[in-house]
């Protein structure tokens, strides 16, 4: 799509409370776009937008929508990309069939989800289904490796307006727990690839040889890993957790990125639920299959599959008095852990449960020290020692801690995030072998039926890209860079082999550390406790953790990150935050009218896109555009003019107000292009004199409950009356 009718400025259009932001600030951008002659697009990648998309047979004409993600898909191959992207849904099988059922009862006729599906027909559209599922988006998105940071004026916010804090103490029950053996970063094994190759997966069992997977193309250099989680060794891990969170008086809870990594971590889930539920599943299994429960969809969907059950609901209820207490995802209306997959994702539940000093909430509505159990054993001596960390010093200070950026390989589906693909259930005992095309076995794994087996793989540029965008952070900043890798670990060896060579042969090897996760984490917290800053270039899983647990602890959010995305033809890939589409703001705009999901992610990026333009393309009036979008940001943070949590006080649309008032007063006030300051001055002098008057129409909209006419695919008309409720407002912008 990279044609003459490519806009400058591509806009993603999402779900939920970004969606919702999107419909008041979306029109303000453009006003302010249009007199510089930068033209905004905007490109559907929302869940609903996806469905719509992959189902045209289904579909009349009108409602027919292009595949807006497989052209950006593109657009992001080309030097000619700016494309800010919101965050968008990664859905689990339940939102996504909460989202087929929302369409189908707005007259889509699309099929509906076949959870086991027999004919040809029913395996079609499931595996349509299956490639809209989960993390679906961001990956096809990340032509670019990640960097991550808070600019240095919200950093500067969040230290002199701390954040509150939960008291952390030595006697802390709360604690992390996770496989000593049988994991995936036990099984480990990897190779770099000297040459180009192709692999096939199989499974050799005692009846023969099946294929799991024809053939994978790596170019010369990637690094190949390949690994399995036991099931029984999950299964054992699992039941004693259960009986140690009982003994310890904790919560029991499960972290997992069940998004993310979309084939195994449901599986993981599964096994807990099954694991949790175990006399239930013994004494009715069979039944249960019958009446469709999959335990990999949660304790939510299995309950309602088993409600006119009697005698199965009462085996549920005697064995819940024999578990301990579970973490609660919503304690009012009785939601658990394990209820929904997608609800406890680990990058945002872990750090939120650290900034609450190690507390998690219980079924009786109290926070408690929590077991968080996180199987896997890869990373998750990361919040181990953070948790252990803190345990031992107390809570961190956010007035005083330093930051700790992040440079992350994320380039071309790098390492676990892209292994969906390649990730397998094991249908029956046997040997898996990666096979490649002159008969070398390059991997080879005895497995047991249920084991988790998959193989993950990072390549050769993106690897490179990432350790020079590393060697220039640190140029820029000076400051402590960390390489977080574990010598021990399998992949990580790897990647070290790439990453010694090249800061010897640029001269900086000196400049940098490397270390394992678990000391990575003390020696960044160390460091930031004393007030100083560091990098941490770390894989693609750490990126994304690490991008919320620091921020969080540091800004109470990530939503306040610079997200930029280089990409590696040239282009630039803006994301706004590094946090959620935060499902729990709808809920509150529907019920009170209170939107408090705070735009700073949406500035930040807005400003380094129209920047990108500038330099990239020499655009000299998106220059001027993006300085004085920065100028704004700063107008913000300053004033104080970020959304409060409650209804009747001033929220998302009042804090838009205030980014175009201060925007259109710093270009009103810029010398670089008199056009711009001359067309910008009277607006920047309506928005003032009228100031009363729009926050006056901003307030009386809110506190009634609000009708968008849909939550997955919202009404455009409804959604703009209740997000563009000052006419005053509107009628300025033009
Ligand atoms: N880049 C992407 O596309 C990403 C998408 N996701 C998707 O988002 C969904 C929910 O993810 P989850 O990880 O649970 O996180 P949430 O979106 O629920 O965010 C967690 C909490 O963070 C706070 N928060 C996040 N963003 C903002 C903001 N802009 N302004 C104010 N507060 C904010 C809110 O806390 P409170 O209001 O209590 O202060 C929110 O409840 C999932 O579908 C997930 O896949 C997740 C991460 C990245
Ligand atoms: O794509 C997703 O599911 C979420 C991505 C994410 O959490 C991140 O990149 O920080
Ligand atoms: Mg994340």
């Amino acid at each position: 799509m990279a044609d003459k009718q490519t806009p400058d400025i591509v806009y993603t259009k999402v779900d939920e409370a970004p969606e919702l932001a999107s419909a008041s600030l979306l029109p303000i951008i453009r006003a302010f776009a249009a007199p510089a002659g930068v033209t905004i697009g905007t490109r559907d990648i929302s869940l609903a937008g996806r469905i719509i998309a992959t189902f045209p047979e289904y579909l009349t004409e009108e409602q027919r929508q292009e595949d807006d993600l497989a052209a950006l898909g593109e657009l992001v191959k080309t030097p000619e990309a700016n494309v800010i992207k919101l965050p968008n849904i990664s859905a689990s099988e339940p939102q996504l069939v909460a989202a087929v059922k929302e369409l189908q009862a707005q007259g889509y006729a699309l099929p509906d989800y076949p959870y086991e599906p027999s004919t040809d027909e029913e395996k079609a559209v499931r595996a349509k289904y299956d490639t809209i599922k989960g993390s679906a988006v961001n990956p096809v998105l990340r032509e670019g490796n990640s960097d991550r940071r808070a600019a240095a004026a919200v950093k500067k916010y969040a230290q002199n307006n701390p954040h509150r804090m939960g008291e952390w103490t030595a006697d802390s029950k709360t604690t992390v727990s996770a496989m000593s053996s049988g994991d995936f970063f036990s099984n480990e094994k990897s190779t770099t690839l000297a040459d180009a190759a192709t692999a096939k997966i199989v499974l050799e069992t005692a009846e023969g040889e099946t294929v799991l997977k024809e053939a994978v193309s790596y170019p010369a250099g990637t690094v190949v890993d390949a690994t399995y989680m036991s099931a029984a060794a999950l299964d054992a891990f699992l039941a004693e957790q259960i009986e140690a969170t009982k003994k310890a008086g904790t919560l029991f809870s499960l972290h997992m990125k069940a998004t993310m990594m979309k084939v195994s971590d449901p599986i993981i889930f599964g096994h807990a639920v099954k694991e949790w539920l175990k006399p239930v599943f013994e004494k009715y299994g069979d039944k249960m299959k019958e009446l469709g429960v999959n335990p990999n969809g949660g304790l939510g969907a299995l309950l309602e599959r088993v409600k006119d059950e009697p005698e199965i609901l009462a085996a549920i209820e005697e064995v819940r008095e024999t578990r301990p207490p579970m973490y609660m995802v919503n304690s009012d209306k009785g939601i658990t852990n394990l209820h929904v997959p997608s609800d406890v994702i680990i990058d945002a539940s872990m750090p939120a449960l650290i900034r609450d000093g190690g507390k998690g909430w219980g079924p009786d509505n109290a926070q408690h020290d929590t077991n968080c159990v996180i199987p896997d054993s890869s990373y998750a001596p990361v919040y181990d020692a953070t948790i252990e960390y803190f345990k031992a010093n107390g809570k961190l200070d956010p007035a005083t801690a330093g930051t700790v950026q992040n440079i992350g390989l994320m380039a071309q589906k790098a390492e676990e995030y892209g292994s969906h693909p390649t990730t397998f259930e094991i249908p029956a005992a046997g040997t898996v072998k990666m096979i490649l095309e002159d008969g070398t076995v390059l991997h080879s794994h005895s497995v047991e039926k249920g084991d988790i087996w998959r193989s993950a793989s990072a390549r050769k540029a993106p690897i490179e890209d990432w350790v020079n965008l590393a060697i220039e952070r640190q140029a820029e900043t000076g400051y402590r860079a960390i390489f977080w890798l574990d010598e021990a670990r399998a992949h990580d060896a790897e990647l070290i082999s790439f990453v010694k060579p090249i800061l010897e042969a640029k001269g900086v090897a000196d400049k940098f550390e490397i270390m394992a996760p678990r000391e990575a984490t003390v020696a960044s917290l160390e460091t930031i406790t004393k007030g100083e800053n560091t990098i941490a270039i770390t894989g693609n899983v750490l990126r994304d953790y690490l991008t919320d647990l620091f921020p969080i602890l540091e800004l109470a959010t990530s939503a306040k990150m610079l997200s930029i995305v280089k990409l590696m033809q040239g282009g630039g890939l803006f994301e706004t935050g590094a946090g959620g589409s935060a499902p729990k703001h709808v809920q509150q705009l529907m019920e009170q009218n209170h939107l408090r999901w705070d735009s700073l992610g949406e500035f930040c990026a807005l400003g380094e896109s129209f920047k990108f333009l500038g330099n990239a393309k020499g655009n000299a009036k998106a220059k001027v555009l993006g300085e004085a979008v920065d100028a704004a940001t700063q107008g913000i943070l300053d004033n104080g003019r970020s959304p409060s949590r409650k209804v009747g006080e001033p929220d998302n649309r009042d804090s838009h107000y205030w980014f175009a008032r201060y925007w259109a007063e710093a270009l009103a006030a810029q010398s670089d292009d008199a056009d711009l300051a001359g067309h910008f001055a009277p607006i920047a002098a309506q928005l003032a004199e009228k100031e009363a008057e729009i926050t006056g129409e901003l307030a009386a909209a809110q506190g009634q409950a609000v009708d968008l006419g849909g939550y997955y695919h919202g009404d455009f008309d409804k959604t703009a009356a209740v997000m563009r409720p000052s006419a005053t407002l509107n009628a300025i912008l033009g």
